[in-house]
């Protein structure tokens, strides 16, 4: 069978590092009720407000990590793209983006027209979000119906327990680990707390005392991003044998004055530098490939501040980006989610 495609998803980037295209990418992204979850009016209106000043910041931050090809993130998963193809016999490999290019819409018509019939959408965030998993699903789902394109879809859903992540993740992390540090902070991307609140299905769960996500189980687990995490970070610190005090979780990337999930990475790494921390590895797990957020938020600001606060070095581990395990896991978790193998 040879009509049966993978369908890698991320989030994307700007098409350049002009202000003018951070500005346009932003507002698509911005602008997604997935993301910035208010009414219409609301959302423009505050969405407006972000694009007066973040445009020229945020173009200034991707220009110190772009790389002669582009956007590393689209440039790690195009070549993770092409490091998939070999290990899926069913059909071709496609990657697309939420956001900017290339889109999800082009992506299925040229899919279609090359007469695939079933699609197996791989969105790349291991734990599950509105603002990642879901917009991406619903944005397949509109494409099909806007382009009338018959293709079956199945779905992977996140994976951020299982045993081929967390062993490639592991995998992956091994070299910085036998280094030697001090401490290991793994840091994921944040979320407001309302969107957790939201997907609750319990309505009663989350943020209900200091290890409430810890303790999640069942339906509330499989909808709990702040959960997922900490079974990620459980899972890889049992593979790479870490004590609990060697390691511990945080959140990025906090955008705007709502309260996001904790602890904040920026506080995390000010505590740790004045419990003594000297040598402190980062890891990013919310992200299979590097990106600003890994690259510049933590590589650049978030070491300049450990360093300031009287940190000696701080280790940004690699995400997975084309690490040959992480790219078997991947073609073996889609291949399982489409009953291929
Ligand atoms: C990994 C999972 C991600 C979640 C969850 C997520 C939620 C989320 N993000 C913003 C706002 C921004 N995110 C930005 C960049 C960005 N975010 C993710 C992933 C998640 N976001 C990735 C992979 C990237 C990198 C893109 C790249 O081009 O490298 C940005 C843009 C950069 C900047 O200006 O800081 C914004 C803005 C919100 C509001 C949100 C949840 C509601
Ligand atoms: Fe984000
Ligand atoms: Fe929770």
């Amino acid at each position: 069978m040879t009509d049966h495609a993978l369908l890698l998803v991320n989030l994307g980037s700007p098409a350049s590092t002009r202000v003018e295209d951070v500005r346009t990418y932003l507002n698509q992204f911005l602008m997604d009720p997935y993301v910035i979850d208010l009414p219409w009016p609301l959302r423009r209106l505050l969405v407006s407000l972000i694009l007066i000043k973040r445009p020229a910041a945020s173009a200034h931050a991707y220009a110190s990590i772009w790389w002669p090809e582009g956007s590393p993130l689209v440039v790690l998963s195009r070549q993770l793209e092409s490091a998939v193809r070999p290990l899926w016999p069913h059909g071709p490999v496609a990657m697309a983006m939420r956001y900017g290019a290339p889109a999800i819409e082009d992506t299925l018509v040229e899919l279609a027209r090359q007469g695939v019939k079933r699609v197996t959408l791989a969105p790349l965030y291991p734990q599950f979000a509105d603002s990642t998993t879901t917009t991406a699903e619903q944005e397949v789902r509109r494409a099909l119906a806007a382009r009338d394109l018959k293709l079956q879809v199945q779905v992977l859903d996140p994976f951020y327990g299982q045993p081929e992540y967390l062993d490639a993740l592991a995998a992956s992390a091994r070299p910085y680990l036998e280094q030697g540090f001090d401490h290991l902070l793994m840091s994921y991307h944040g979320l407001p707390e309302r969107h957790l609140h939201k997907t609750d299905p319990s309505g009663s769960h989350c943020l209900k005392g200091a290890d409430c996500c810890q303790k999640a189980e069942g339906a509330v687990l499989e909808r709990c991003y702040r959960a997922q995490c900490y079974r990620t970070s459980e899972g890889f610190a049992a593979r790479a044998g870490l004590r609990p005090e060697q390691w511990s979780v945080s959140f990025q990337s906090r955008l705007g004055r709502a309260k996001w999930i904790e602890p904040y990475t920026e506080s995390r790494l000010d505590e740790l530098a004045a419990q003594g921390v000297k040598k402190l590895l980062v890891m990013c797990p919310a992200f299979v490939a590097d990106c600003i957020e890994t690259l510049e938020e933590i590589g650049d600001r978030g070491r300049e501040q450990f360093i300031a606060a009287g940190g000696d070095e701080l280790v940004l581990v690699p995400c997975l980006n084309t690490h040959p395990q992480w790219v078997s896991a991947l073609a073996s978790l889609a291949g399982k989610a489409s009953r291929l193998l």
